[in-house]
């Protein structure tokens, strides 16, 4: 890569800061020659592996990880009606093979129930086989027609985790849902990322879907991003494809499923939640690199301070840590701007003072510096690193609190809402949505909204003032 120019554009000016990260920081490179396929570049797919390495520790817990085929066979794409409907103007099909057509044109998969489910007909054969929790980490493609946005708006969508599980009955099938809810609860603590979870309007939910919990959290412009979906799909889909068992009077029950999934919009919130007018700010367990030593060379003693930082990384890489020691020939202060734009929790710094005194200087990526004494380095570190991604989640939680507002009535909407996310109780019919979502020029996000930010309690329709109307999300999407 040519040298990176002196600094980032603000992170208050959120688009030009966002695009200018992911090629400084060695995300993305936008410049593939198709519209909505972007590169990842090395060090940014060093992210992706550790952000999904999280994904499949916690989903490996009780799910399976399979892979299904790319190409769908346009008989088995067509067969849902809602799914067909709600992804005909997505989907990218193959018609040939080589020069000549082929006789059955193929779907690059947009998701893949189609590919799957016919799957799950030929696996599912008696109630024994039940439930069914696997999951695939895949790319999958979507024509996607709205403003394309490397990790955000694809039409690659190149970390597309899937997970389709098939039960016995629709509560079974609730009860997966709600534990899809909490694992990426878990997942988004785990990445220091504040979620608010919600139940889509019904014009909202996925094709196919009985109804469709979704995962949003804000940008830095106030501007939500849906980071995460699980869907309840009843028996529309085992009806579609024949997914039944033989029950215990003999009959043929059709199975209740469920899916959900999460693509590198998690990623897009990582850079953007926690980045900051100097780089990318990394929770450590997702860090590429998590400390990084910086020897301070001076001439007469710069054998003993390079000697010294080498124990230093060997000691952290003992304890399990991703270490790096800076010996380029640059200033320090090039080197940790280096550092800090790549989002490196800690920086060691080890200098011939620190060696006489019996400590390193340690400074975390937030600024706060500190001395540790030799003796105790590694239990230092070790509650640096913990003490970071607190104040990651502390400031990201202050970040959701400070664009979330509760409004009473229509005037407080518009004032609010080019802000962040408003709060508001509808009565959940659809005329006053659409006064709703008309007056505000946004969408209805969701409703029985789980976060302890927002209550919970019934209010007047913010439209037509009828009692008992729910509280209710409103906001501007990715
Ligand atoms: N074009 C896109 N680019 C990046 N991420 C996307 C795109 N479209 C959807 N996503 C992400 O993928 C998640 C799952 O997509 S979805 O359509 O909601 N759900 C499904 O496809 C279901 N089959 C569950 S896997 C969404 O919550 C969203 O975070």
């Amino acid at each position: 890569m040519e040298e990176q120019e002196a600094t980032l554009p603000p992170k208050a000016e959120f688009s030009e800061w966002y695009n200018d990260i992911l090629w400084r920081a060695e995300i993305m490179d936008v410049r593939y020659p198709v519209k909505g396929l972007y590169v990842w570049f090395p060090f940014g797919f060093g992210i992706r592996k550790r952000v999904y390495g999280v994904l499949r520790e916690l989903l490996d817990r009780d799910h399976e990880e399979a892979l299904f085929p790319l190409l769908i066979p346009e008989n088995e794409f067509m067969k849902e009606a809602e799914h067909i409907k709600g992804f005909e103007e997505e989907v990218y099909w193959v018609t040939h093979g080589g020069t000549s057509p082929l006789d059955v044109k193929l779907a690059l998969r947009p998701t893949s129930e189609t590919a799957i489910y016919p799957m799950y007909a030929l696996w599912v054969r008696s109630h024994a086989d039940l439930p069914i929790k696997v999951y695939q980490i895949v790319n999958t493609f979507r024509y996607e027609t709205k403003h394309t946005r490397p990790l955000i708006r694809l039409r690659e969508i190149t970390s597309f985790k899937e997970a389709h599980t098939v039960h016995a009955t629709w509560e079974d099938a609730e009860k997966t849902v709600e534990e899809a809810i909490a694992l990426y609860r878990e997942f988004y603590d785990r990445m220091c990322i504040p979620v608010l979870i919600s139940k889509r309007p019904d014009w909202d939910k996925f094709p196919g879907a009985d109804y469709t919990i979704a995962v949003d959290t804000i940008m830095p412009d106030g501007r939500t991003l849906q980071i995460g979906t699980v869907h309840h799909l009843g028996d529309h889909f085992s009806r579609t494809f024949s997914i039944c068992y033989e029950n215990l009077a003999g009959e043929q029950q059709y199975c209740y499923q469920t899916c959900y999934g999460i693509s590198e919009r998690s990623i897009a919130a990582l850079i953007s939640l926690h980045g900051d007018d100097r780089g990318l700010a990394l929770p450590a367990e997702v860090a590429p690199t998590q400390v990084v030593i910086v020897p301070v060379i001076m001439k007469k003693r710069e054998e003993e301070v390079l000697e010294a930082a080498e124990v230093l990384k060997k000691e952290l890489v003992t304890a399990g840590y991703r270490v790096k020691v800076d010996t380029r020939d640059l200033r320090p202060g090039a080197k940790y701007y280096y550092w800090e734009l790549r989002g490196v929790p800690l920086r060691i710094e080890i200098g011939p003072r620190d060696i006489d005194n019996g400590v390193v200087t340690a400074v975390t990526r937030f600024g706060e510096k500190s001395t540790i004494s030799r003796e105790d380095f590694i239990s230092g570190v070790q509650m640096k690193m913990a003490a970071m991604s607190e104040a990651m989640t502390t400031r990201a939680v202050q970040h959701i609190k400070d664009h979330l507002f509760p409004v009473e009535d229509i005037t407080g909407l518009k004032e609010v809402i080019t802000k962040g996310v408003a709060a508001v109780h509808w009565c959940g019919c659809k005329e006053c949505a659409d006064r709703i979502e008309e007056a505000a020029d946004a969408s209805i996000l969701g409703t029985e909204v789980r976060s302890e930010l927002i209550g919970n309690g019934s209010g007047t329709c913010v439209i037509c003032g009828k009692p008992d109307s729910v509280m209710t999300l409103v906001g501007r999407s990715y």
